[in-house]
């Protein structure tokens, strides 16, 4: 190479390297290296981190949570079990399952059992649904929690990254939902089906296309079959999470953390959920408390989404003495 290009090329991986280091210096600077961060008005709304329900909520239940190795879904399977449910966790890594089950089994002494299943796969699906009913019985108790997701410019997506996400997404969860269906009708057996979704299912967003439309399609799957099964006792709700850290979710979609001060600032209650709250929400959204609900879309989410939405909603940075400037020329216009 000659020896102006070499250099060119030197530069522009520096460069590349300075723009990562910066975006992460700054970000350590404003908020610290870990920890749950937040505004101050976070302060009037703290996380409670234990179990809602009364103890014993789902004893005699089968749960399954596809996911559930990790993140959100970790925690929903250890309430779930902390209230009683044998609980079964499927995903595509099954020492990262086995870790999970063993220590949420250890710390609630219900059973954790872990399905190796990699839920784009129809035939998988199948024998991983067998395996469960030779394990458990068929489930009371089905959330679909699985999921694949990057930031990225639609202009930069592959037709295989397209396939990936919306294949775990969308295909993913129809396949975990129609097997499990087909089966327990034949068994004559209601179920509870929770899917969890976004809040961008509902908008849209750039840079995540592909999980937003999988997303948007399964909440169409969701409310579709809530108004088909309920005759056979199955009841189909949606949880749609604002923002809340996880490994899986965070290292994709905010890798240098560089935009994460600004996406507390526009949440109204200042602060990230936690997955202790969002498993409150989804045992009691697939516990018998809950069952008059069906075709329920929830969003949980601090207030980002409207937040988000009005467009007037930036002025909550005008101060009281920019407030009596602003009203003595509007009143002013009286009459005009
Ligand atoms: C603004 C601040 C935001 C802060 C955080 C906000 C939080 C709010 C979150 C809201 C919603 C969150 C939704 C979520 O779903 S989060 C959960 C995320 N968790 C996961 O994604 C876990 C599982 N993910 C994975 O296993 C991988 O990441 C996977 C890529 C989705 C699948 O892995 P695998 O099957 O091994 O796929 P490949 O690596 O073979 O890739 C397939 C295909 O995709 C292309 N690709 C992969 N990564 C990228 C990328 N970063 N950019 C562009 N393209 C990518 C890859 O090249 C392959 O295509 P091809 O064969 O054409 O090369
Ligand atoms: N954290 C957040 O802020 C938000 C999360 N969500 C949603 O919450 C859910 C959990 O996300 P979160 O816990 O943050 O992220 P994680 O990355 O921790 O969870 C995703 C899980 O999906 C599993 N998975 C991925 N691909 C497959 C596959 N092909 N077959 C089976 N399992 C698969 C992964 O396990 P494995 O790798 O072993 O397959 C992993 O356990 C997702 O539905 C996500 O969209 C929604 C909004 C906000």
């Amino acid at each position: 190479m000659p020896d102006t290009r070499k250099r060119s090329s030197i530069w522009l991986q520096f460069k590349d390297f300075f723009f990562v280091l910066v975006l992460s210096l700054s970000q350590f600077r404003l908020h610290g290296s870990t920890g749950l961060r937040s505004g101050s008005q976070a302060n009037f709304f703290p996380p409670l981190e234990d179990a809602m329900l009364p103890s014993g909520s789902f004893n005699n239940r089968m749960a399954l949570i596809t996911g559930g190795g990790t993140g959100l879904g970790r925690a929903m399977t250890a309430t779930l079990s902390q209230l009683g449910a044998q609980c079964i966790i499927a995903s595509r890594k099954l020492d990262v399952l086995q870790r999970t089950a063993e220590e949420i089994s250890s710390q609630t002494g219900n059973k954790v059992h872990a399905v190796q299943c990699d839920v784009r796969d129809p035939q998988a699906v199948s024998q991983c649904v067998d395996q469960i009913e030779a394990l458990t019985g068929l489930p009371d108790v089905i959330i679909n929690n699985a999921a694949g997701n990057f930031v990225c410019p639609s202009e930069r997506l592959s037709p295989n990254a397209w396939k990936t996400i919306t294949d775990i997404v969308l295909n993913g969860t129809a396949f975990v939902t129609l097997e499990l269906g087909k089966r327990l009708i034949q068994n004559q057996k209601g179920a509870s089906f929770l899917a969890i979704t976004t809040i961008y299912a509902e908008s849209g967003s750039g840079f995540v296309v592909p999980s937003a439309s999988a997303k948007a399609g399964v909440e169409a799957l969701y409310k579709s079959l809530a108004a088909e099964w309920g005759r056979y006792g199955h009841r189909f709700n949606i949880i749609q999470p604002g923002p809340i850290r996880t490994k899986g979710a965070f290292s994709r979609l905010d890798p240098t953390g560089a935009f994460e001060k600004a996406m507390i600032d526009r949440i109204p209650t200042g602060r990230l959920g936690t997955p202790a709250e969002i498993a409150n929400l989804a045992a009691y959204v697939s516990s018998n408390y809950a069952s008059w609900m069906s075709g329920a879309v929830i969003r949980f989410d601090g207030g980002e989404y409207v937040s988000l939405a009005g467009e007037f909603n930036e002025l909550r940075s005008v101060t009281p003495d920019q407030w009596k400037l602003l009203e003595a020329m509007i009143r002013k216009t009286k009459g005009s």
